[in-house]
């Protein structure tokens, strides 16, 4: 790792310019190989210092406000506000007032700014880290916050914006013994049976992975399978899959498991998964819409806007704006229809989304009520989940502010549909 800090500091800067300025996820940025270049060590601190950078916009912003006249260019901006954080957040003055220097020094067309960050950057150190702590979880974006206060209201949306802000913990699901792995690995063991773990270091470092003890899975995406409720010998498809988290936890109730991806690389990911925990499935490379077959039961964990792991991705409200979520919804519905012809008459489909928008919840399984006769909603309340987050439509909307106390989880809707005998 570098001593000065400044290449992860650079490729920090480089990627909130690709999210701020170009609309791109972290995700596309990490698996284009920006970071490749970097050590690993040095992979590791980039990314975070993006993320945590993004995380804390609007607080860096207005600890920057008042020591800049107008906003320099967006590269520099995005450099005071790496340097804004680390030093909000208690790192030391000296080495990131230099580091940010030099890394607006190495910009091309803008190497002049370098002493105006420097001032910028010492003004902050003096005044910032107090003012922080003073200032109001950041908020969402307005094309974002408007649509959510609507749906879950101001307050709702304030005590989501707070977890978001505290980030997320690592959490684990078991393949056969929670509380071992709770033991084995440090973690406390969550209502539903997950296992939380603080401090995690290198995932692939902790006890019981190589020996595919567990797997890394939100608490909230656990549930859906929950729900689902697979039984021994039952023939279960599993659509839109990768990196199956979902398939594994089917797989290891003992059901006969078919997975469907239409992604060949994230359905890679999928096999070494199954690979390393020992478990089994039938894995298909295809548009689910393409699935022929019946089936006992069926879980569709469809693509959708994601912005119930926000907590996880701050970069997800800064690099879009709703305007790819229309496609979404109709894809959404579009799967919807094709799973239910794959389930056989006295079967269930479990539907679930990570997204906090009704139109990708609620409002898709209303409509998909209307539009079968033979549907309907069912959905059992897994042990440790609260009967209060059923909805009024008989899903289940699960929230980042929901076990505040324990570290939030992700924002999911799951509901089981079921068909007529
Ligand atoms: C929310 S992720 C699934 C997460 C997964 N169920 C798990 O638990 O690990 C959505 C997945 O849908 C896949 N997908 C998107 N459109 C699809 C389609 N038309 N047919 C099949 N898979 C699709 C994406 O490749 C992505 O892997």
């Amino acid at each position: 790792m570098s001593d000065t800090g400044v290449p992860a500091r650079l490729s920090a800067v480089y990627m909130l310019d690709q999210v701020l300025g170009e609309g791109r996820l972290m995700s596309e940025l990490l698996g284009a190989g920006v970071l490749d270049k970097l050590p690993v060590e040095d992979r590791a601190r980039a990314a975070r210092l993006a993320q945590d950078t993004l995380r804390s916009l609007e607080r860096a912003d207005r600890i920057l406000q008042k020591h800049l006249s107008k906003y320099p260019p967006l590269t520099v901006r995005n450099a005071l506000r790496v340097g804004a954080v680390e030093l909000c957040q208690g790192a030391a003055a000296h080495g990131v007032v230099n580091a940010m220097v030099e890394v607006v020094s190495r910009q091309k067309n803008f190497g002049h700014l370098k002493g105006l960050t420097n001032a910028v950057l010492r003004k902050v150190a003096a005044d910032g880290p107090e003012a922080w702590a003073a200032l109001r979880a950041p908020r969402l974006p307005k094309w974002l916050r408007g649509p959510l206060v609507e749906a879950w209201g101001a307050e709702a949306i304030g005590a989501m914006e707070v977890a978001h802000f505290a980030g997320a913990p690592l959490d684990l699901t078991a393949k056969s013994d929670p509380k071992a792995v709770a033991d084995a690995t440090g973690g406390v063991l969550l209502p539903n049976g997950s296992v939380r773990v603080s401090d995690a270091g290198q995932v692939s470092a902790m006890p019981g992975f190589d020996a595919g003890d567990w797997w890394v899975q939100d608490a909230a995406a656990a549930v859906p399978v929950q729900v689902l409720a697979p039984v021994a010998g039952e023939r279960v498809l599993d659509l839109c899959a990768a990196p199956g988290g979902k398939t594994m936890q089917i797989s290891a109730s003992g059901a006969q498991v078919t997975a469907v991806d239409e992604s060949p690389s994230r359905m890679k990911r999928v096999g070494e998964n199954l690979v390393r925990t020992g478990l089994k499935a039938d894995l298909i490379v295809e548009d689910a819409r393409a699935v022929t077959g019946s089936y006992d039961a069926c879980l569709l964990d469809a693509p959708c806007s994601a912005t119930g792991t926000m907590r996880r991705h701050p970069d997800l409200p800064h690099a879009k704006d709703g305007s790819e979520f229309g496609d979404l919804i109709d894809l959404q519905e579009q799967l919807i229809d094709h799973a239910w012809s794959l389930v056989r008459p006295g079967g269930r489909l479990v539907f679930c989304t990570c997204s906090l928008l009704p139109d990708e919840g609620e409002v898709q399984i209303d409509d998909a009520l209307l539009r079968h006769a033979d549907m309907t909603v069912n959905t059992p309340v897994p042990d440790g989940i609260d009967p209060a987050w059923i909805t009024s439509e008989g899903g289940l909307r699960l929230r980042p502010d929901y076990w505040a106390d324990k570290g939030g989880m992700d924002g999911f809707y799951i509901a089981r549909l079921d068909k007529s005998a």
